[in-house]
């Protein structure tokens, strides 16, 4: 693209104002915004009018790294990673872009010498919840990884106008409300308004040979509605790479027809603004179930098409030949939702450019990679065929091509044989008929991975057994990690100090210099400190609370916390039967010596997921009860702190003691919140489960409180037909827990209110928790006794973190950048004018 300025134009200088970060020059920085661009003067501006002159005054920080990183990619050609989420749940920028520039302090005093609090503004952000929970809360750390580590990357999504739905508990219960996390604007998002792709929706395809005799087919939809861009800078940490978050919004091409307007016909002039802006709406509230509407699919197809027109517009700016696409870009899929992704690219090659069909499909499969994020047969995404008619007909047919042809080559290796084909098909023959997304993803693609060493496994040994007999070469494990930039350093500053004063701060960068600290869990006065700041983390924490529920928590009782989303298969509701069992304990023999505890728990429940918000109100109901009752007096309380979500994580983790892991062994795939409660310094108390498994090898047997039948024990449960009463009859503790649900004592007398859960364990109990119950019970003993024991806990916790090296996401990404991307780092000058 040819620059807009003529040659020897004079270089317009970078100002020092907006770079610069001394003092003064921050403190005329923020006025400046606040005047310029919030047109506000101090005396009437409002928090909001703060928090935005601040936000843009870092966002200028921000930007010459991000325009040198671009036009460096750009001159270099570099190979580029494009990360494809329909979800991204990044959380606050402004406190994260502070500490990713370094220039959190100076920011700080400039702050409070214009007479405003840090924290205050900080707090006035509203964070982007693009995202349900593991899945994008990982494709944000990723992000941040990969710029760190100077990967060239895009991150390609959907800017959702609504993201993840508050949440609030009204007596008791889940109640949701509306995220309208643009309303005051958002700073940290430039649009592109040039920068539209045409996508097209419906309609019918027709073919026809070309004057070179080739077979061409074109696409006629019924509409067409645009893709636009909204960039965000990711900024990685101490480097001057900033990377771009390309989210795409839905526009109508047509926002008003003036013909139905002239005609009276009003809802007509703005009915396609409408149907096409409703695209990218909202973000559907579902973690794993799949959500088969047809608005779903809709907004899959809109930003993987988005996203691969660009890719292309981007790769024909330096290199007329397609067929070497792959060399310069790969696209990792998170998870199924973009997998319609490999037929796009057929379509826009074969159809639109024109490549014939074995050179588009050997692009295609060497551009994408997949990763699988769960085993949860109702989170494995199929489309009835009628639907992809109707909405995609031009990708069925691309689909059944590529399937025909796949089907040739597996008939090859399982000659005669009809079950294996059946299987591996991408169409699923039974009932309406549908299209396999993970089927198309794992033909489609040169990597399969998983995201734990359990979890992958599992994979090759169940769900995608067949693809593995088929290209074992194809799979790889790459555990998920965690940012230790937002969850250690931005979340625990008292934690980081301390670790920074030990060993220096290159562990941000390079966490297994963690390790350093193992020789500290001996040392009485670093372990005095280490809990000194556990303890002020709890009392803030504490204060959250009373100041969010009213509730008064002791800090100085065990912090027992599970924070994720709410489902049967992460068992919140068999931490309750440790709740309840400790209170029958108590009322039993109020004497009895317990260490006290304090029970947190956070997380959404999918709002079609009725026996998930019946977890929520057990878990409010029983709290009402215990908190209030005189024997237990403060022994124990039960907190639901509502609306969990990143900004609420960054409170939490660093103030746990015990971070419940609990799911059934097996269904975790890998879990990322056991990774931030143990980098700061929680003990784990969990099952043999996803990324639990590596956690115990990593810190220690000892310093892991594990329990629960194994993931074969639970399949050979299952397989011998599991009796959830045996385990029922023959356990009076369990069943005197079952019987005072029953009985109403939790809900005001009512039996029926938990009748679903209760006939749910009683009956089929698919998750175990019966059979897991005494196990947990007796470790939670054992967390009690190993809690009374002061300096051993905090050797414990000293090891944990100092062990936690492996889970940053930039081991994570190094493995994808090793094994799968094979991109290598780009340095990064910073470019002082532009020509
Ligand atoms: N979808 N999905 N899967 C999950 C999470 N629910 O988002 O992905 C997360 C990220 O890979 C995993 O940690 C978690 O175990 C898994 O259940």
């Amino acid at each position: 693209m040819t620059s807009l300025i003529p040659e020897g134009c004079p270089i317009v200088a970078v100002e020092d104002d907006r770079t610069g970060t001394s003092l003064e020059t921050l403190k005329r920085a923020i006025m400046d915004n606040l005047f310029y661009l919030q047109a506000r003067f101090p005396s009437v501006a409002s928090r909001n009018d703060f928090y935005m002159a601040l936000s843009y005054t870092v966002r200028d920080r921000l930007l010459q790294r991000w325009i040198s990183t671009a036009e460096t990619y750009l001159q270099q050609g570099s190979r580029t990673v494009c990360y494809f989420s329909a979800e991204f749940l990044l959380g606050p920028h402004l406190g994260n872009n502070l500490i990713n520039l370094g220039i959190r302090q100076e920011v700080e005093e400039a702050v409070n010498e214009l007479g405003l609090d840090i924290e205050e503004l900080l707090n006035q952000e509203e964070e982007p919840g693009l995202g349900n929970g593991g899945l994008g809360r990982l494709a944000a750390c990723y992000l941040d990884s990969m710029a760190t580590l100077e990967i060239p990357s895009f991150g390609y999504g959907i800017r959702y106008e609504f993201g993840i739905f508050d949440q609030e508990i009204r007596d008791g219960w889940q109640v949701e409300v509306t995220d309208r996390w643009l309303r005051y604007g958002n700073p940290w998002e430039i649009p592109r308004p040039e920068v539209r792709m045409p996508v097209k929706f419906g309609g019918h395809t027709r073919s026809y040979t070309d004057s070179d005799g080739h077979y061409r087919v074109i696409w006629d939809a019924h509409h067409v509605v645009e893709g636009v861009a909204y960039d965000t800078p990711i900024l990685g940490y101490r480097v001057n790479t900033a990377n771009t978050l390309r989210l795409w919004r839905a526009e109508a091409v047509e926002s008003f027809d003036f013909q139905a307007f002239n005609t009276g016909n009003y809802y007509g002039a703005v009915r396609d603004k409408i149907t096409s802006e409703n695209i990218t709406k909202v973000l559907y509230p579902n973690d794993e179930p799949l959500q088969g509407k047809e608005l779903r699919l809709s907004q899959q197809y809109f930003f993987s098409s988005s996203s691969l027109q660009d890719m292309i517009r981007i790769y024909l700016q330096h290199n007329p030949d397609l067929s070497k696409f792959h060399q310069k870009f790969t696209v990792q899929l998170n998870d199924t939702h973009p997998a319609i992704s490999v037929a796009e690219l057929m379509r826009l090659l074969v159809d639109d450019h024109h490549l014939d069909w074995n050179t588009a499909w050997n692009v295609t499969q060497h551009t994408f990679a997949y990763t699988n994020h769960t085993l949860l047969p109702e989170a494995l995404e199929k489309w009835p065929i009628a639907l992809f008619q109707y909405l995609l007909p031009r990708h069925l047919e691309i689909i059944f091509e590529i399937n025909q042809r796949f089907l040739d080559q597996v008939r090859l290796h399982y000659p005669g044989q009809s079950d294996p084909l059946a299987r591996l098909s991408i169409i699923d023959e039974s009932g309406e008929r549908y299209v396999r997304m993970a089927n198309l993803a794992c033909v489609g693609s040169y990597a399969i991975n998983g995201v734990a060493a359990l979890h992958t496994e599992l994979l090759k040994a169940t769900v995608l057994h067949d693809f593995y007999q088929l290209y074992p070469e194809r799979f790889s494990n790459k555990t998920n990690g965690v940012t230790p930039r937002r969850w250690v350093v931005l979340s625990n500053p008292g934690l980081t100090g301390l670790i920074s004063e030990q060993i220096g701060d290159g562990w941000i960068k390079d966490l297994d210099q963690l390790g350093q600290l193992e020789p500290l869990a001996n040392d009485h006065h670093f372990r005095a400190c280490w809990g000194k700041t556990k303890h002020d983390n709890k009392v803030a924490l504490a204060e959250h609370i009373q100041a969010k529920t009213g509730i008064i928590v002791d800090p100085n009782s065990l912090f027992d916390i599970q924070v994720k989303r709410i489902h049967e298969y992460k068992r919140q509701h068999l931490n309750v039967l440790h709740i309840i069992t400790l209170y029958q304990q108590i009322k039993d023999n109020p004497h009895l010596d317990i260490t006290p505890r304090t029970f947190i728990f956070g997380g959404k429940a999918a709002p079609g997921y009725f026996t998930a918000k019946l977890m929520i109100k057990l878990i409010t109901a029983v709290g009402d009860v215990v908190n209030r009752d005189p024997d237990v007096a403060g022994r124990l309380k039960v907190v639901f702190l509502p609306d969990y979500n990143v900004t609420f994580g960054q409170r939490v983790y660093p103030a746990a003691d015990l971070s419940e892991q609990i799911s059934t062994a097996g269904l975790e795939a890998s879990g990322t919140g056991n990774m931030k409660f143990s980098m700061n310094g929680a003990l784990t108390i969990g099952t043999l489960d996803g990324a639990n498994v590596e956690i115990r090898e990593e810190v220690g047997a000892e310093n892991f409180f594990l329990f629960g039948l194994t993931t074969p024990e639970v399949q050979a449960l299952g397989a011998k037909g599991y009796q959830p009463w045996d385990y029922i009859q023959s356990n009076p503790q369990l069943k005197r827990v079952l019987d005072l649900i029953a009985s109403g004592h939790f809900s005001h007398g009512d039996t029926n209110l938990f009748q679903p859960l209760l006939s749910g364990l009683w009956n089929q109990d698919k998750y175990y928790l019966m059979a897991d119950y005494q196990s947990y019970i007796d470790c939670q003993q054992q967390v009690s006794q190993a809690y009374q024991n002061r300096e051993q806990w905090l050797a414990m916790s000293i090891l944990n973190t100092a062990r936690m090296g492996k889970f940053s996401s930039d081991r994570s990404i190094q493995d994808y950048c090793r094994d799968i991307w094979h991109v290598s780092p780009v340095i990064i000058k910073l470019n002082g004018g532009y020509q």
